[in-house]
């Protein structure tokens, strides 16, 4: 059965929205259908690394016939096909640059929990650069487990978030 899901990009090296395009036309070659795309977000980032370049970010509703794990390898796949150092591998830093990262917030009303993939995603109701482009697509989300995505918004401090583009192109 097919599922809806949201996928969240992030780029700051390169050409960060080429970066976030071409994501969009890679997920396609892995059994992933792009519905729609959020604007695209410029902004600050958040975590272990600060003193790096902004990130664009922005979220992507998708239909797919995958399972969590292979929706997980999915966004792996095309994440190594953009060079991306993985978790365990030489070279990895937690937080730091990367021309492209996909991550899966949610699969459907699934929550999910393995060694390797959490479902909501665990960060998914406390980063804005998230939060912002998911209510983009999804304005009355109820994340699983968790409540309405718009109150999670609203206990958020800082995290500078503002339009840089349009959204992705997602037709084939
Ligand atoms: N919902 C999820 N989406 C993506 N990865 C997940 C998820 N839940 C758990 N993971 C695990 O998290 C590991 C680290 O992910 P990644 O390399 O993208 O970390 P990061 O981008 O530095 O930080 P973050 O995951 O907080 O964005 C992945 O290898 C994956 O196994
Ligand atoms: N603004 C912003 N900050 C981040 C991002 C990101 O995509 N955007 N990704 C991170 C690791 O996944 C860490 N910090």
């Amino acid at each position: 059965m097919n599922e809806i899901a949201y996928l969240g990009l992030g780029s700051n090296i390169g050409d960060r929205r080429m970066n976030l395009q071409a994501t969009v036309e890679s997920l396609w070659t892995h059994d992933v259908v792009v519905l729609a795309s959020s604007s695209v977000y410029e902004t600050e980032p958040v975590g272990e690394v600060l003193e790096q370049r902004s990130f664009f970010n922005a979220v992507l509703r998708v239909e797919t016939r995958l399972g969590p794990e292979q929706l997980l390898d999915a966004c792996k796949a095309v994440e190594r096909a953009f060079g991306r150092t993985q978790l365990g591998e030489d070279g990895y830093v937690k937080d730091g640059p990367r021309a492209i990262d996909v991550d899966l917030l949610l699969l459907g009303e699934l929550e999910y929990s393995s060694e390797r993939l959490t479902l909501p995603h665990r960060e998914v109701t406390s980063r804005r650069f998230v939060l912002v482009p998911l209510l983009e697509l999804a304005p009355d989300l109820e994340v699983p487990g968790r409540g309405p995505a718009v109150l999670a918004l609203d206990l958020i401090e800082g995290q500078d978030v503002t339009v840089a583009g349009p959204p992705l192109e997602v037709g084939p």
